[in-house]
């Protein structure tokens, strides 16, 4: 590759909340790249020409990226692999791939098995919210939010500064990093919380008729923003466990640990335990607002475009 090539043509494959949501932000943000796009459900494609989540809606993935310079899968995780060899024989030479994936590792993997000659950059913005399909996209939901780029080590450099200036560009944070590293982080900050509000809702699911219409009566702050993450997409969430277990596996370790140590505590009235860890736990949390990271979402992320009504 000679020079940083410009990019001045993204396809996106899948247009569901991820898909939808860059198209929209070229649209605000870049408004001169062109943007075409393929989603495997017909409803999905008809419902993105409705919304002109892109430019062009395609009825095929090969049509969808034949003129792109950036393609971006916008998938499931277990699904990147089919729909990167979906495009192999129409990719133009020098296209970027890259994609949003909620975990780094089994994508790369995926991706490079299927596309061997193709300059890959792997991505994740770090933005979204328990919504799903072609009406959850805004153009919004990169703004102030971190995009982790997780390029290989012999990733060519203009490739990835391209990237990243189309990051940035959709008003994003970007950070470079390991793609292991990344799914140890995130197994942390995103994956395992997931699982622990799948389990709450799950526990109050299965107590007794009674007690679980009085729960959803009683409902406040604390069970309430556990069923907004619970209603997050069943098949990405999936996918996300399955790739990333070894990660989720090593931090879900650490966490039962904590959890039966807290779990003595009580049995044993050890109010200073609790107090103590309590403590440590507020002062994380005030130093994330302090670093002006408490949601930099703006409100309309979760109110007008979330459907949490
Ligand atoms: N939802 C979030 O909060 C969030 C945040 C960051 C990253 N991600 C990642 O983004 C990706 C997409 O998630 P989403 O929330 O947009 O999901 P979504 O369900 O809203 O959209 C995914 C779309 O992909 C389509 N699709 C599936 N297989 C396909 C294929 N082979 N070819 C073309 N289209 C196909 C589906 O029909 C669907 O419309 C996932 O990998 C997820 O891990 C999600
Ligand atoms: O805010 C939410 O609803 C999210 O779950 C978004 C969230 C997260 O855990 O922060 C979910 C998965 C992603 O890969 C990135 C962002």
């Amino acid at each position: 590759m000679s020079g940083t090539p410009v990019i001045q043509h993204v396809a996106i494959i899948g247009l569901g909340l991820l898909g939808g949501s860059i198209g929209l932000a070229i649209a605000k943000h870049a408004p001169g790249i062109a943007t075409t796009g393929y989603d495997t459900d017909p409803a999905t494609r008809e419902k993105a020409r409705e919304r002109e989540l892109v430019g062009t809606v395609l009825d095929s993935a090969a049509e969808a990226v034949a003129a792109a310079d950036l393609v971006i899968l916008c998938v499931p995780v277990g699904a990147m692999g089919f729909a990167a060899e979906a495009i192999c024989d129409a990719l133009p030479a020098g296209a970027i791939i890259s994609d949003v994936g909620s975990s780094k590792q089994s994508v790369a993997d995926a991706l490079k098995a299927a596309l061997p000659d193709h300059c890959i950059i792997p991505a994740h913005p770090v933005a979204g919210t328990e919504q799903s399909g072609p009406d959850a996209g805004f153009a919004e939901l990169f703004e102030h939010r971190w995009c982790i780029l997780t390029p290989a080590d012999d990733a060519p450099t203009e490739a990835v500064d391209a990237l990243s200036r189309f990051w940035t560009g959709l008003g994003s944070n970007v950070e470079l990093m390991g793609a292991e590293h990344h799914d140890l982080v995130l197994a942390v900050t995103s994956h395992i919380p997931h699982l622990i509000a799948y389990t709450i809702v799950g526990t109050a699911s299965d107590l007794e008729d009674v007690t679980r219409s009085e729960v959803i009566k009683y409902s406040a702050g604390g069970f309430r923003d556990f069923t907004r993450i619970a209603a997050s997409d069943p098949t990405m969430w999936r996918d996300v466990f399955l790739t990333n277990k070894d990660a989720v596996l090593e931090m879900l370790g650490r966490f039962t640990e904590d959890l039966t140590a807290l779990q003595r505590a009580i049995r044993r009235g050890d109010g200073d335990a609790l107090h103590d860890l309590f403590t440590k736990t507020r002062a994380i949390r005030r130093s994330i607002i302090e670093q002006g990271q408490d949601d930099a979402r703006p409100d309309f992320g979760r109110s007008d475009h979330s459907g949490d009504h």
